[in-house]
């Protein structure tokens, strides 16, 4: 009798948990749950467990082969998990296919048609569902991304920034239900760069868009994430806010991998700065 009423008051109290969450907005969209991945025999992915939230902005950070982009690939249904489960929105989605998932990619190199003006790239998507976004929501989002000077112009005519915008508005006109990004600001520099981290901010926030994004630079994924996920040999290193991560790294890893990386970084400021005054 007693056991059942602890059991019920525990029950009462999860459902409670869970409507405090959704009255604040704050609902978990996409679980990977135990999600293992091998090449060749090799372990690339060892139990993966992460919850990402609606409308989050979440980086996967880890050194070169650490099975980022892999699990991004599994992630958008590219590539097949050994094991594990996705779930989407309460809903398994482990077997269900790229197209029908409905998220959607932006490519390192942006993967842009060089035979089609930046106007045709952006609404290639939509060929076959030309309903998907109005011709208003459109132009508003070329607008937004400061396209419109552009529009006409050929892909070779595009800086990599102007480029970066095109891919971002083709991936957005499809409407995708999360937005996933490889390693997103690698080909631009300086001042392009804080612009398009600003800007891909801005989408998120606007769109109400969770975004997953893939990068090997710790300065970038603290700075741009509502979470970071560290990713060490296959295995998540730490999973938090980047308060947590630069207050409370769990481990020597992320400690000597991400904080120490900044460090150099900041070190090197303050010397070019003293170089200066010297
Ligand atoms: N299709 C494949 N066949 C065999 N091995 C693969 C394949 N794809 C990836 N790998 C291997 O899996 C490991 C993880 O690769 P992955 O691209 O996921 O790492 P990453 O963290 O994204 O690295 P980087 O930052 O260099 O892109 C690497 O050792 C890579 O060689």
């Amino acid at each position: 009798m007693y056991s059942k009423d602890v059991k019920r008051c525990f029950a009462l109290l999860i459902k409670i948990k869970q409507l405090i969450e959704i009255e604040r907005g704050r609902t978990i969209l996409l679980k990977l749950k135990n999600i293992s991945k091998q090449f060749a025999g090799k372990v690339i992915l060892d139990e993966i467990n992460v919850e990402i939230e609606n409308g989050e902005i979440v980086s996967m950070l880890g050194p070169s082969g650490s099975g980022k982009t892999t699990l991004l690939n599994i992630i958008l249904g590219l590539t097949p998990m050994d094991s594990g489960t996705i779930i989407f929105n309460d809903k398994d989605i482990s077997q269900t296919s790229m197209k029908e998932r409905g998220f959607n990619i932006v490519f390192q190199d942006y993967a842009l048609f060089p035979n089609l003006n930046a106007y045709k790239n952006i609404i290639y998507g939509l060929k076959n569902k030309p309903k998907l976004i109005s011709s208003d929501e459109l132009d508003s989002l070329i607008e937004f991304l400061e396209l419109k000077p552009h529009l006409l112009k050929g892909i070779d005519q595009l800086s990599g920034g102007q480029k970066q915008r095109v891919a971002l508005a083709r991936t957005l006109a499809v409407k995708p239900k999360i937005l996933l990004l490889d390693e997103p600001l690698s080909a631009l520099d300086g001042v392009i760069k804080e612009t398009i981290k600003e800007r891909i901010k801005a989408i998120t926030q606007k769109y109400k868009l969770t975004t997953i994004i893939v990068t090997h630079d710790p300065e970038e994924a603290l700075t741009m994430s509502d979470k970071v996920l560290i990713l060490e040999q296959g295995k998540v290193s730490q999973f938090g806010t980047p308060k947590q991560i630069i207050h409370q790294p769990n481990n020597n890893f992320v400690e000597e991998f991400i904080l120490r990386q900044l460090k150099i970084k900041r070190d090197n400021i303050y010397d070019l700065f003293e170089g200066c005054h010297a």
